[in-house]
């Protein structure tokens, strides 16, 4: 038997730990920024008395984007924040000078984050819709106006002018020296047609942040800054006294919510030694202690393929996701970032699993989902706790009735969906056309259900077991036993221990550590790569 150094970094005492800050859902309200005025303004000068206008126009208010960043790993800052606000634009001033842009804003979240739209308010669309129906209004109005002047004409009668608001008024800024009658006799032209810097992405928004974004993504535009007066200028008007506004801006309500993205889950009973183990692996400062639940959320190692002396431990490239080497249209260097060689790989140890944990027992559930995402999981079995195959086995239970019901509850959702999904919902074809293809528009477009895969989207991925606690007497022949059973399942006379039909069951080993001291932990980190790259 080995003897465990007592009060190294692999053993500390339960106290020595570092405790960071994570949550993995956040509420945001984001504000772009709305754009600043244009101005009014002319040139005064000695001896010029009615100088040239020269109003400048507003800056565009700042945009508000999303980035996923490797080295983030929680929302933590973000769940608190609540708001996110992107500069105004300033507005114009004499002189004929522009309101500076208001500054952009960036939200830097972790890699495996999901953004979902929740609300969205656009003040700018709206105003459009609702000043079309205006103007339709108003043309009404005046047609009939007309008729009644052209009868009132007849009749000798005067009618008094129309005094109907433009639309669009609202949108306008008049200089301030003026009285309000005058105001009222202002002609002011059509508003000028602007086009936002960029297109606001279309509702409602769902991105899935998998990968890390090497330029951020937008999430919502600032408003255009408005008109000075010299736009307005022309051979009638030659000093107009008024200029636009700057346009409202968009305001959206998302939920983020992550899903570590960990290359390797640590699945195992509580107190099996996930924790000492991670820490063995990386330079993680997570809870060790010898009693169940230590672990109470998830923590993220990252493993470092690189002595610090510039030469990898361990060479190995990743291999470019399916999405970009069948792409036709990838660039060479989208193959080329997905193509580096790998320097680190990420490992996540959750709370530990109990039987029931996918009933929600423990504090099973809410975490496994951590591990559902990861590309290999490895079973972290105490050699000294008992039959290490049975737990071996009732662990695979676990996440196997896990990934079942989730696999249920998502063909209950997409169920749901199509119980709800109403064939006229959004057409506005003439009613008389319903009838005709009732029965292909019923269908065309519902969702299908999709087939049942029973498990398989966890029990597919790769998987090995780490028998640790190899220091403590008696563990050789749990070892042995565990090998011969993983023996088995490779050669087809075990069924795989979910149960699962078409499991991943390829070379699966057992690698025995003692991660107190430290031992066998590099055998880890080569087979780890070996089935992410290989
Ligand atoms: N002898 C020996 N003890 C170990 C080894 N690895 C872990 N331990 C001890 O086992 C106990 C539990 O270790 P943890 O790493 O906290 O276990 P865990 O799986 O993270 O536990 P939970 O977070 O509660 O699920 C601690 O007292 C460790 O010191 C090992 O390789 N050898
Ligand atoms: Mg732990």
């Amino acid at each position: 038997m080995l003897k465990v150094q007592s009060n190294s970094r692999l053993n500390p005492t339960p106290d020595d730990y570092s405790q960071p800050n994570f949550a993995d859902k956040a509420k945001l309200t984001l504000y772009a920024g709305p754009g600043g005025h244009g101005c009014i303004s002319f040139l005064r000068e000695a001896y010029l008395a009615d100088g040239p206008a020269n109003g400048g126009d507003g800056g565009h208010g700042g945009n508000i984007y999303i980035q996923a960043v490797h080295g983030e790993t929680s929302l933590h800052k973000l769940a608190r924040r609540r708001f996110v606000r992107a500069g105004k634009g300033t507005s114009g001033q004499g002189g004929s000078q522009g309101g500076r842009k208001g500054d952009d804003f960036i939200i830097t979240v972790p890699v495996g984050t999901i953004v979902k739209e929740i609300e969205r308010n656009d003040p700018v669309a709206e105003d459009r819709f609702l000043t079309r129906s205006q103007r339709w209004k108003k043309d009404k109005e005046r047609r009939r106006r007309a008729a009644a002047a052209e009868a009132a004409a007849e009749e000798g009668i005067e009618l008094e002018e129309d005094g109907l608001e433009d639309p669009d008024r609202h949108q306008w800024l008049l200089y301030p020296g003026i009285s309000s009658s005058e105001a009222k006799r202002i002609v002011l032209p059509r508003l000028p047609h602007r086009d936002r810097l960029y297109a606001q992405p279309p509702a409602p928004l769902h991105l899935d942040l998998d990968r890390p974004t090497p330029r951020p993504i937008l999430l919502a535009v600032g408003g255009v800054g408005g008109l000075g007066n010299p736009h307005f200028v022309s051979r009638e008007r030659p000093r107009p006294i008024f200029a636009t506004k700057g346009e409202p801006a968009i305001s959206l309500s998302i939920e983020l919510e992550l899903k570590l993205l960990a290359d390797v889950g640590l699945v195992g009973l509580p107190n099996a030694g996930k924790s000492t183990l991670l820490r063995a692996l990386s330079n993680s400062r997570t809870r060790v202690g010898n009693w169940a639940f230590t672990t109470l959320q998830p923590n993220i190692g990252t493993v470092v393929l690189d002595n610090n002396k510039g030469r990898p431990v361990v060479t190995s490239y990743r291999r470019p996701p399916a999405s970009i080497s069948d792409d036709p249209f990838a660039t060479t260097e989208d193959l080329e970032t997905a193509l580096q060689q790998r320097t680190r790989f990420t490992v996540a140890d959750i709370p530990g699993l109990i039987e029931g944990a996918h009933m929600d027992k423990g504090l099973g559930v809410a975490f496994l989902r951590h591990v559902e995402r990861a590309g290999v999981l490895a079973f972290v079995i105490d050699l000294s706790a008992g039959n290490a195959v049975k737990a071996l086995k009732s662990l695979w239970n676990e996440v196997g009735l896990y990934a079942k019901m989730r696999e249920e509850e998502e063909a209950e959702r997409e169920r749901e969906a199509r119980v709800n999904w109403n064939p006229e919902a959004g057409t506005d074809m003439p009613e008389d056309n319903l009838g005709m293809h009732e029965d292909q528009m019923l269908y065309a477009d519902a969702p299908k259900t999709p087939e049942s895969t029973g498990g398989l989207h966890i029990a597919a991925k790769p998987w090995y077991v780490i028998a640790t606690k190899g220091d403590l007497p008696n563990t050789k022949e749990n070892f042995a036993e565990l090998r011969e059973y993983l023996a088995s399942i490779n050669r087809g006379d075990e069924p795989h221990p979910s149960g699962v039909d078409g499991a991943w069951t390829h070379n699966i080993t057992a690698i025995p550590v003692s991660a107190i001291n430290g031992h066998g932990v590099d055998r880890v980190v080569h087979w780890t790569v070996g089935l992410l790259d290989g």
